[in-house]
């Protein structure tokens, strides 16, 4: 049997729970009980077991763990339970075979057997991620598995139809009828061998289960249409790979199309490291179409080849682990979740805690709605029987007992609920001196964001020049817009800071990356921007001014007057503006103008602050081209005292 097995099995630490009805002697009791009952046990003197085995004597040591129950307790002292019931009950516990004891009474107990008792060393239940280290493989149980592919790429190049094509031809399941249902992820087959599909494109998803610890794609498929070449999404993609550390086969689509232009999609991807075997260089490219089929099967082809080079292998023989790739609470069957299996084995029944949930299996399906009893690595399937719905990207594990995967789901929701979040995964400019020394980083990864090319070049190449100690700058990515969710899920996946420049994040980028505190600056000179990571870097970053955003406007019409020129009517969607705000003119996610108000009014009359709800009409120094449906961030700037 597979180590990794006894280590997941004797992961038990029972859970700490006096049970009802049951007595605990106070700790100034020991070593007998209550008055009471050292005057029974007084009563029994000579003292001497009941039952005696003679080859079997008591351990000179009790060594136990909380929550253990009269029966472990009776295999560890080598006495029958029901000794141990009638000894607990004459020391003024009653209890019964299942429950769990107390520190306090094991104590109790070990010392009328007139043994010493000691509490082990606990382990930490919650903790399953350790289970998922290399060191828990047992080499000489490895059985090849199948690749684990995902599917990336600019939108309308073809993602779903390519994904939906090998669904109709390829899927496994297909050879007993049944309709395919979307649960995630599915599994296609070439020659025998299986191909594992997720089904779930768009980067932000792969990026937040990476985020959450789940690593589980061996394989980017980077789709490019031949038509439409590399473009804003092409990028991110090939920079969510890399970070992920996934090789990446490019399949150049719509290549049936008239205009399509597969060589042009290869040179421009050796920009960004993709060189054609043909050119001397190792990605894989497959020309294909996805709509008509064409070369699907040389794809297919491909991926197994770049699986049999990953020597990709699991351990079938274990209790499964595995993470979740997408869940949702079901009217009928309460939460179903889709959970691919990376070690392991896993069968209906089977005691499991996911995330910060637990449960047992009740039922276990394939994508054609099936049920199966066992899934082996590298299947997806979906199943019931958990407790809560789990996030996309939570990793789960097979326990010993469903009592364990209850000790461990619950400490996990416990202290998922106490851990706002761990701050030491955090890489902010302001503690990042620090954080490079306790790390030994070697490079400081950042995500660029700019309003134009130009900027985004300017801002990259400065930032790849800087240097501190040996340590150097990694723009993780780099792009062209608004800060948006896929940005925040990279910077968290690669504990990366955010540079904005002249631009803005999106309104849900802005939420999650208050909840991920993800470290986010705006600049709007680029020079700002380079003094401000190298003076982090050195540890010399001492901010004298900080802004404070005080409120959110949006303009809804423009009134033009001959005399004063156009002023701008809005509205106070959130917090205040006040005459002394600067301002930020937002439109599209870009910042067009960072200034100041030249005027702030209520109908005719100026005032020196307008709050929340209330409509009213500005102007602004030095800009004249605000548009109705622009939105002014008003925000004024605090001294902040150096650290
Ligand atoms: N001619 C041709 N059209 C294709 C091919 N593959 C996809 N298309 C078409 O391109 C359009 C977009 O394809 P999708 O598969 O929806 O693209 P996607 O990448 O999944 O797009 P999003 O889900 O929006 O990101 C659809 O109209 C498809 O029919 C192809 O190989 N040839």
């Amino acid at each position: 049997m597979a180590s990794g097995n006894n280590s997941a099995r004797n992961n038990t630490r029972k859970r700490n729970t006096t049970g009802t009805g049951q007595q605990t002697p106070r700790r100034n009791d020991k070593p007998h009980g209550s008055k009471k009952a050292r005057r029974i046990a007084a009563k029994q003197a000579p003292k001497k077991p009941v039952s005696v085995r003679k080859e079997q004597p008591l351990p000179e040591v009790l060594e136990y763990r909380v929550g253990m129950n009269v029966q472990d307790l009776a295999k560890l002292l080598h006495r029958d339970a029901t000794e141990i019931i009638k000894k607990l009950f004459l020391l003024g516990v009653v209890t019964n075979q299942n429950q769990s004891l107390d520190e306090d009474t094991i104590e109790v107990l070990a010392a009328d057997y007139g043994i010493e008792a000691q509490q082990k060393a606990e382990e930490d239940v919650a903790d399953i991620d350790r289970f998922f280290d290399d060191e828990t493989i047992d080499e000489a149980a490895l059985v090849p598995r199948a690749p684990v592919v995902t599917i990336m790429g600019h939108v309308d190049h073809g993602k779903t139809t390519l994904l939906d094509y090998l669904r109709k031809t390829n899927v496994t399941a297909g050879e007993a009828g049944g309709i395919t249902q979307h649960i995630g992820a599915y599994q296609a087959r070439l020659n025998d061998k299986l191909i594992t599909f997720l089904d779930t494109p768009g980067h932000a998803a792969f990026t937040e289960m990476r985020a959450r610890g789940a690593n589980i794609t061996d394989i980017t498929i980077l789709v490019v249409a031949a038509d439409d070449g590399v473009q804003p999404q092409t990028i991110e993609a090939i920079d969510h790979a890399k970070a992920a550390g996934t090789p990446v086969i490019v399949a150049v689509n719509k290549i049936d199309k008239e205009g399509a232009n597969p060589e042009q999609v290869m040179n421009q991807l050796m920009a960004y490291d993709l060189v054609p075997e043909e050119y001397g260089g190792d990605t894989i490219f497959v020309k294909i179409s996805a709509k008509m089929g064409q070369n699907v099967d040389q794809l297919l082809e491909m991926i197994l080849l770049e699986a049999d080079v990953l020597e990709l292998k699991a351990d079938p023989t274990q209790p499964a682990r595995g993470s979740v790739i997408e869940a949702r609470l079901d009217k009928g069957r309460g939460p179903v979740s889709t959970v691919l299996v990376q070690q392991g084995t896993l069968r209906v029944g089977d005691p499991i805690v996911v995330g910060n949930t637990y449960g047992r299996v009740r039922t276990m399906t394939n994508e054609k709605g099936h049920d199966v009893e066992a899934a082996t690595p590298a299947t997806p399937v979906q199943i019931t029987g958990l407790n809560e719905v789990p996030l996309a990207g939570d990793r789960f594990l097979v326990m010993a007992d469903e009592k364990t995967a209850r000790a461990a789901g619950e400490a996990r929701a416990k202290r998922a609920r106490e851990e706002v979040r761990n701050a030491s995964s955090v890489v902010t400019l302001d503690t990042l001196f620090n954080t490079m020394a306790e790390k030994a980083m070697k490079t400081v990864p950042v995500i660029v964001k700019a309003d134009v090319q130009g900027s985004v070049e300017a801002l990259t190449g400065s930032l790849k020049k800087i240097e501190v100690d040996g340590v150097r700058v990694d723009v993780v990515h780099a792009a062209v817009g608004a800060i948006n969710e896929s940005d925040i899920s990279l910077a968290e996946a690669s504990s990366a800071i955010v540079l904005g420049f002249n631009v803005r994040p999106t309104p849900f980028a802005k939420s999650q990356a208050n909840n991920d505190k993800i470290d986010m600056r705006f600049y709007s000179v680029i020079y700002d921007a380079i003094d401000d990571v190298t003076a982090a870097m050195k540890g010399q970053l001492e901010p004298v001014y900080e802004e404070r955003v005080i409120g959110q406007i949006v303009v809804k019409e423009l009134f033009k007057f001959s005399k004063v020129g156009t002023i701008a009517g809005a509205s106070v969607e959130e917090g205040k503006i006040t005459k002394d705000s600067k301002v930020r003119i937002v439109r599209n996610g870009t910042v067009l103008f960072d200034g100041e108000l030249a005027s702030l009014q209520r109908g005719k009359d100026a005032v020196n602050e307008v709050k929340f709800g209330y409509e009213f009409g500005f102007t602004v120094n030095k800009f004249n081209d605000i548009q109705p449906g622009d939105e002014v961030e008003a925000y004024i700037m605090e001294e902040v005292k150096p650290k």
